[in-house]
């Protein structure tokens, strides 16, 4: 398994209350999959990507990531997995192969290597033409496509990324999962994304995962998911709001 968490929690404490964003998830995923993380807004989503990239430590329970233990070794991992978060991660003002240099550079690559390194992830996301170009002159999709390119500098094995679609428009969406596709075609990468878009989580993870207020409440290929209704959303529906829909 490249992620497997035993029991995984997280609590926030707000002055005298305790908030639980992830109470005992319990997950595995095995090398190569592509993974949907569906759930409401505030289901836990974002703690449980953030603990897994070792963002943030987990108030009880285990996980190992890549092999490497989240608490003991978050080294480790963060050597290991790209993070694509739902902010930019290029700043404005650098050309976008400096800021992938900068980026090679930071994971230990010389400046020759980074800079190798940069060019093959241009070509990768069919940035070469924009090299010279700083993000800010970037539309919506060009943006995200330079935001994985940055979380793949290091070749990471396995890929998170945090709603990699949202506040794009159809044809930015489409493009940028064309990319994603790629990636794991050529490449053989474990990609584990969050969402709200249920038809993109349909039509390319192969499993969903869906969780509801920091609980797993449904594991599986879509196909199996939407066994007796007639779309994802309908199962999310009935299953997010305890059996309304
Ligand atoms: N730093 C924090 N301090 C306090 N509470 C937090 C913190 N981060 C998250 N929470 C709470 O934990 C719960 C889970 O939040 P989380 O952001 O993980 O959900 P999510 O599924 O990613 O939501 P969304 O789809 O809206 O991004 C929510 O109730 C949220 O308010």
């Amino acid at each position: 398994m490249i992620v497997q968490t035993t029991h995984l929690v997280r609590h926030f404490q707000m002055k005298k209350t305790t908030v639980t964003a992830v109470r005992g998830v319990n997950l595995g995923i095995e090398q190569g999959e592509l993974v949907a993380l569906l759930g409401p807004n505030g289901a836990g989503k974002s703690t449980l990507f953030r603990m897994l990239t070792t963002l943030l430590p987990p108030t009880a329970g285990t996980a190992t990531v890549a092999g490497y233990d989240i608490v003991t070794d978050p080294e480790g991992v963060r050597a290991r997995i790209g993070y694509v978060g739902q902010h930019n991660s290029a700043g404005e003002n650098y050309r976008i192969r400096d800021e992938l240099v900068t980026q090679g550079r930071s994971h230990g690559l010389t400046r020759a290597g980074a800079g190798a390194r940069a060019d093959e992830v241009l070509e990768q996301l069919d940035l070469t033409p924009l090299a010279k170009r700083k993000p800010g002159t970037l539309s919506g999709g060009q943006r995200r496509r330079v935001d994985i390119a940055m979380g793949l500098i290091h070749r990471p094995v396995l890929l998170f990324l945090d709603e990699p679609s949202t506040g794009l428009d159809p044809a930015g969406r489409a493009n940028v999962w064309q990319h994603i596709l790629k990636l794991r075609a050529d490449y053989g990468m474990t990609i584990l994304f969050s969402t709200h878009y249920l038809e993109e989580a349909d039509r390319f993870a192969e499993r969903v995962v869906i969780i509801d207020q920091g609980k797993v409440i449904a594991d599986g290929p879509p196909s199996t998911l939407k066994h007796g209704h007639s779309s994802l959303d309908d199962v999310f529906l009935a299953m997010t709001l305890g059996g309304v829909a």
